[in-house]
């Protein structure tokens, strides 16, 4: 029989440093997260990042945090549960760090008699921090545990026609009651070395916008074009003015270079400008979460208006709606169907 594996990234238990502590100890000691020696690896992470960014970051989380909890994993939650009423196949949703293990969901779908399972990462972007991470985890767990099933994995979605119609749609609806002179695309970001590590070819990706309107096998792991592409096909698909449309990267660590220009930087950089009405959309992220409630909707809206800018708003993930629910639903059932994967 046939399921589905939802994977998202996690949250702590609690917006605490208590329970922030383990779950960064986690996701911050991935060797596909911090891409150093194990040595060095723990001596940035546990010598010094887990000495303060516990504290900072639970204060963050307890600014966005829900009654019923963490935004993204409730959302995601949501997400999971409409999914059920679109497919008659099991579903489970699994987080990459964090208590809602892979492992766990890989055995809900397990004791349903389920030996063949959709592998579902839910970022749009192929990035060894984000996607590959996923597909690495749930495939080692599979070996080691589940042997007997067979697992495909839905490719990054970042250029599908459907997914740009329903995330151009959110755009539509975020933008109903707001009159914006731009639109901000910020994206998570990611340090410069983790594209030239992902380029199969180690000499297309320069990073510096020469090569990702250049046809190559290494897009298919780029990061950067893939971004771009989703910003492209977006602005396209509304009719966008090119001068009212920029993308950005957000949510830098300290240390080497990230992705470029920096979505805190372009804040005031357009506000000096005189782009006084600001809408802000976040597509590397399909839930809201931490880095679109905390430092977009309310550290970016403080950074704007102090940098002289007038009105803001943060367009919402597509998180559990109508329109995302059912593109993912027809690309699960049509894999249930005929075993296709959604393409362009
Ligand atoms: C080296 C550090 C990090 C890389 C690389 C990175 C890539 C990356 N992350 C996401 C998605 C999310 N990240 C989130 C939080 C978060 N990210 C990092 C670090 C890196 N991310 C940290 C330390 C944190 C925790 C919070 C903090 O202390 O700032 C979240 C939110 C989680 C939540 O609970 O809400 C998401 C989602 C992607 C897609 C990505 C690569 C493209
Ligand atoms: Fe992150
Ligand atoms: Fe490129």
């Amino acid at each position: 029989m046939k399921g589905v594996l939802l994977v998202n990234l996690g949250s702590p238990e609690s917006p605490t440093a208590k329970d922030v502590k383990p779950y960064l100890d986690e996701f911050l000691m991935d060797e596909r997260v911090i891409d150093v020696n194990k040595v060095l690896r723990n001596i940035l992470v546990r010598g010094i990042i887990l000495q303060t960014r516990p504290k900072k970051s639970a204060k963050a989380y307890a600014k966005i945090w829900w009654d019923e909890g963490s935004p993204l994993i409730v959302l995601s939650e949501r997400f999971s549960e409409k999914l059920k009423t679109h497919t008659d196949m099991p579903v489970a949703l699994g987080m990459r760090y964090g208590t809602m293990t892979i492992k766990t969901a890989l055995q809900e779908l397990n004791d349903k008699g389920v030996d063949e399972v959709l592998l579902v990462p839910l970022y749009p972007h192929y990035a060894m921090s984000s996607y590959e991470t996923v597909v690495v985890k749930t495939m080692d767990v599979q070996k080691e545990f589940f042997p007997q099933i067979h697992l495909t994995t839905l490719p990054p979605f970042y250029h599908n026609s459907e997914y740009i119609k329903a995330l151009s749609q959110s755009i539509t609806d975020g933008l109903k009651d707001f009159e914006y002179d731009h639109i901000l695309f910020s994206y998570h970001g990611i340090p410069e070395r983790h594209i030239r590590k992902s380029d199969p070819t180690r000499y297309h990706c320069k990073i510096d916008g020469s090569c990702c309107h250049i046809n190559s096998v290494a897009h298919h792991t780029c990061y950067r074009h893939q971004v771009y592409e989703t910003t492209e096909l977006v602005k396209a698909e509304l009719g966008l003015d090119e001068t009212k449309v920029s993308s950005s990267f957000q949510s830098r660590l300290a240390g080497d270079p990230w992705l470029k220009p920096y979505t805190d930087y372009e804040f005031e950089r357009l506000a000096k400008e005189g782009k006084k009405r600001l809408a802000v959309i976040t597509p590397a992220f399909v839930s809201d979460c931490l880095e679109t409630l905390e430092e977009i909707a309310m550290e970016g809206k403080e950074q704007f208006t102090e940098a002289g800018g007038e009105s803001y708003k943060h367009i919402p993930c597509m998180n559990d709606s109508d329109t995302w629910v059912q593109v993912m639903a027809d690309w699960v059932n049509a894999w249930e169907e005929t075993g296709a994967l959604p393409s362009n």
